[in-house]
């Protein structure tokens, strides 16, 4: 089926782009974790987490995706960036 395979091919170009996306991101937090360790600042912020999850959800909202889904999505994906954190700081 045409559409079929059209589509999946798509699936795979957004996963490979999601992938990339995720790289550079953690390109990112990984140099912010080691600027916290180098100023002695805590692996999270609690309050800063809660802004993003604002906003992502209100983003969410407006592309029609299901806003509990993205927050479950970055809280996931920043667990695994204060896990990197933590380890920074020996
Ligand atoms: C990257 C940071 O560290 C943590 C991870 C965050 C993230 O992945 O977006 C946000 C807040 C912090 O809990 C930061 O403080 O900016």
């Amino acid at each position: 089926m045409a559409e079929l395979e059209s589509m999946r091919a798509s699936i795979d170009n957004i996963d490979a782009a999601l992938v990339h996306i995720l790289a550079e991101r953690f390109k990112c937090t990984k140099r912010v974790g080691r600027l916290k360790a180098e100023y002695d600042l805590p692996p999270a912020d609690p309050e800063r987490e809660a802004r993003q999850i604002a906003r992502l959800r209100a983003l969410a909202v407006d592309a029609d995706l299901d806003p509990a889904f993205a927050e479950k999505f970055l809280n996931f994906i920043i667990s695994e960036v204060i896990r990197h954190h933590e380890a920074f700081r020996g």
